[in-house]
């Protein structure tokens, strides 16, 4: 079913829906009503996201979780020390977990505010080595936006089942419960936004159309199985995880309805828009969701990307240029090369620019763009994104192990302006 945020009804037994009311006497089948809630009940309209699911037992039918002791890299708590201003990156870690699946596969790798605030975001990697089996995984801490590298997800959610390839991104609620297939191996990253749920950025002048159109969301239908036997549930709630054990599989749900539902975006689809005159435009032309903070304006967490794109600036210095930005960023890159980045900026790496921090092209590549022939040319073959942020991110203790020692050399050995005699 297409388009963003949109009200769905979809029913995967015939009759299992009910017509005209949320919670009958009796649903059919015997069905259990159940409403997600994605805002508070008494949020505007607008911004008001809600499903009612239509399933065999209810979520309340469980017992007591206990902490789970497995993915010790994954949301372990922040290091324990101060941040300091430096600016970092990292090669794919080549020690993430071995033989693992997707729960056991993620790593923290930064995040920022605690997850009871209701704001902020955390950037985990992943590499799932096999199918999760008998379990699933639900966020309590936020929604989830699975980023691929490399690999396709099947992702299996209680309200429809989805495919994930590189390229893709897949968006999965707060709250609700899935289980991820893989064949062979399957690496990434995951943007953990426990603040307002994503949505589409105003467009502006731009207009009515343009940057990520809502018919391009896809979102699946509904699709249950049927399982009586032990299934485990891991959750992540208030920054930890917990096991409990089910007697059934949860991802049971026959029909839903409502606009709080998981989708997919190919990033492909992405209009790109930029300059056909001057100057290089801020990033925020290349949203392509957004997570609102209480200030306008200001987004608790921005999903951006770097898509292939002309470039066209006469008399413009075209790669993005020195900044220092209040507002604070985190980088992947999917594939290709990254234009302010010459060399040490890998696909499956990641690299942090924080609060203040001075950055922009590296030497290579300023003084490549500087005496580029500025001639139309495309930038073909790639796709960086960032999470861009206005909490400054605190990185894991995995993640300051393994940062690159020399990242600073990025920047090493501009030559000096020389000013008339
Ligand atoms: O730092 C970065 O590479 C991200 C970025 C890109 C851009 O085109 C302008 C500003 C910005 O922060
Ligand atoms: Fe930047």
């Amino acid at each position: 079913m297409t388009g963003f945020g949109g009200q769905f009804e979809t029913e995967a037994v015939p009759g299992a829906l009910p017509k005209g009311r949320n919670s009958p006497q009796r649903p059919a089948f015997g069905l259990y009503a159940e409403q997600l809630s994605g805002s508070a009940f008494t949020a505007p309209r607008h911004e008001n996201r809600r499903s009612w699911l239509y399933r065999m037992r209810p979520t309340a039918d469980h017992r007591p979780f206990e902490r789970y002791e497995g993915a010790s890299l994954f949301a372990p708590g922040t290091a324990n020390e101060p941040v300091a201003p430096n600016r970092l990156r990292w090669d794919p870690p080549t020690d993430l977990p071995g033989g693992a699946d997707f729960v056991d596969g993620l790593v923290t790798m930064m995040s920022n505010r605690d997850p009871a605030d209701l704001e902020g975001v955390a950037i985990h990697l992943y590499r799932a080595s096999r199918s999760m089996a008998g379990r699933v995984l639900v966020n309590a801490d936020g929604e989830l936006l699975i980023i691929p590298q490399a690999g396709t997800l099947r992702i299996f959610t209680e309200m429809g089942r989805m495919e994930l390839a590189p390229g893709w991104v897949g968006l999965i609620p707060r709250g609700v419960r899935f289980r991820i297939e893989i064949e062979g191996e399957a690496t990434g990253y995951v943007a953990e936004n426990h603040g307002a749920p994503f949505r589409l950025p105003e467009l502006g002048p731009i207009g009515s159309n343009g940057l990520a159109n809502a018919r391009d969301f896809e979102t699946p239908v509904a699709a249950y199985e049927d399982v009586d036997g032990p299934c485990e549930v891991i959750q992540k709630y208030l920054g930890s995880l917990w096991t409990t054990t089910l007697d059934h599989s949860p991802l049971d749900v026959v029909a839903w309805h409502g606009n709080l539902a998981p989708c997919r975006y190919e990033l492909a689809r992405f209009n790109a828009i930029g300059t056909v005159s001057f100057d290089h435009p801020d990033p925020s032309i290349f949203t392509v969701l957004t997570s609102p903070s209480d200030v306008p304006g200001r987004a608790n967490a921005d999903f951006v990307i770097f898509p292939p794109r002309w470039m066209v600036g006469e008399d413009t210095f075209r790669p993005p240029w020195f900044h220092r930005n209040v507002m604070s960023e985190a980088m992947g890159l999917i594939h290709g090369e990254y234009d302010a980045k010459a060399e040490g900026f890998q696909p499956g790496g990641l690299s942090l620019h924080n609060l203040m921090s001075g950055h922009g092209p590296d030497v290579e590549s300023w003084r490549k763009a500087s005496d580029a022939d500025l001639e139309p040319m495309k930038i073909e073959s790639t796709m960086a994104f960032m999470v861009e942020t206005c909490w400054p991110y605190v990185p894991t203790r995995f993640a300051l192990d393994r940062a690159q020692p020399d990242y600073d050399l990025a920047w090493a050995d501009f030559p000096k302006a020389q000013l008339p005699k």
